[in-house]
C-alpha cells in the first residue's frame, strides 16, 4: 500500500502488550498481540480515517505514530522521517480533548504549538485569525468549564491544528457529543481538514463519519488488529452531497459487512 516516501507510510506495524500471570503463576506474563502487521499510506493533503471494533488497537497505532508506545516491530515515517520512538513527530489529538482547567480557550488553543517551541505572541496570533473559521469568536477568554462540550472539541482541535508537525493524527476527536451536535461538528471538520494540506489519520466509531470525512477509510478487524477493508472514497464535494442526499448507505453497508465478519471476506 505504499505510495511513495511522502506523506506518513506505516509499513507492518506489530505490537503486544504484557498481560500479568494468572492467580496461580502470577509470575508467568503473557504477551498479547494487539496490532498485526499493520501497514498503511497516507498521501499528503488527505485524509484516512480507521475504524474498528473497541479494543481492536486503534489508539495503540496512534499512539505508536505519536511516538508514546515502542512496537515491537516495524516502521513508520513521515516524509522519510522515522515516528517510531520519537514522541512530537505528529500533531497529535488524544481521545480526551484534555483542556487544562487553569487557561483560557486561547491559552489552550495555543499550547500545543508553544509546547512545540512557537513564541507566544505569534501562536496567539495565528490562533486569533482561526478563531472565527473553529466558531470560537466569542469564548477566547473563557475557561474550559464555561464551555459546552462542542466549544470544547472546537478548541482541541484548534490546538491541534496549530502544531507545526507535517502530519495529523486525530483520536476521535468528536466522541462524546449529541447526535445533532456531532452531525453539525462533521460538515465543519469536512472543510477543516480539506484544507489542510497535511496527512491526516482519524480514528472514529462512526460509519458516516469516517465515509464523509476521508478520502479512504480501513476497517481493522478485531484485535490483533490487520486491515480487513479499504474502501476508497471520492473527493470533498462529492462525499458532502452523498451525505446530504442520503446516498452514502451503499458504501456503509459494504464498510458495516467488514466490521461484522471481521474478516477480508466481509469485503463486498
Ligand atoms: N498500556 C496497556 N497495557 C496493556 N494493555 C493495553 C494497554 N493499552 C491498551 N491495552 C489493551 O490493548 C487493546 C487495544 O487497546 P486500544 O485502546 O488501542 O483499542 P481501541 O481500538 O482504540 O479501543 P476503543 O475503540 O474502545 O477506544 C485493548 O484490549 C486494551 O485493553
Amino acid at each position: 500500500m505504499t505510495e511513495g516516501a511522502g506523506g506518513l507510510v506505516v509499513e507492518r506495524i506489530t505490537h503486544a502488550y504484557r498481560e500479568p500471570g494468572s492467580r496461580r503463576s502470577p509470575r508467568r506474563e503473557r504477551l498479547r498481540t494487539v496490532l498485526n502487521g499493520v501497514s498503511l499510506s497516507v498521501a499528503p493533503g488527505t485524509l484516512t480515517a480507521i475504524l474498528g471494533p473497541s479494543g481492536c488497537g486503534k489508539s495503540t497505532l496512534l499512539r505508536i505514530l505519536a511516538g508514546l508506545e515502542q512496537p515491537a516491530s516495524g516502521t513508520a515515517t513521515v516524509d522519510g522521517e522515522s515516528l517510531i520512538g520519537r514522541p512530537g513527530g505528529v500533531a497529535y489529538h488524544p481521545q480526551q480533548d484534555a483542556l487544562l482547567p487553569w487557561l483560557s480557550a486561547l491559552d489552550n488553543a495555543t499550547l500545543g504549538a508553544e509546547t512545540c517551541g512557537e513564541d507566544r505572541a505569534g501562536a496567539r496570533e495565528r490562533a486569533r485569525a482561526l478563531l472565527g473559521r473553529f466558531g470560537l469568536d466569542d469564548v477566547e477568554r473563557a475557561w474550559p468549564d464555561e464551555l459546552s462540550g462542542g466549544m470544547r472539541q472546537r478548541v482541541a482541535l484548534l490546538r491541534s491544528t496549530l502544531m507545526p508537525q507535517s502530519c495529523l493524527v486525530l483520536d476521535e476527536p468528536l466522541g462524546a457529543l449529541d447526535a445533532l451536535t456531532r452531525r453539525q461538528l462533521q460538515f465543519w471538520l469536512l472543510d477543516i481538514t480539506a484544507s489542510d494540506r497535511r496527512p491526516t489519520l482519524l480514528v472514529t466509531h462512526d460509519i458516516e463519519e469516517a465515509l464523509l470525512l476521508a478520502d479512504r477509510v480501513l476497517v481493522l478487524s478485531p484485535s490483533p488488529a490487520e486491515i480487513v477493508h479499504v474502501e476508497d472514497r471520492p473527493g470533498p464535494a462529492a462525499r458532502r452531497r452523498e451525505r446530504e442526499d442520503g446516498a452514502d448507505h451503499v458504501a456503509a453497508r459494504r464498510v458495516l459487512a467488514a466490521l461484522e465478519t471481521g474478516t477480508r471476506e466481509g469485503r463486498a
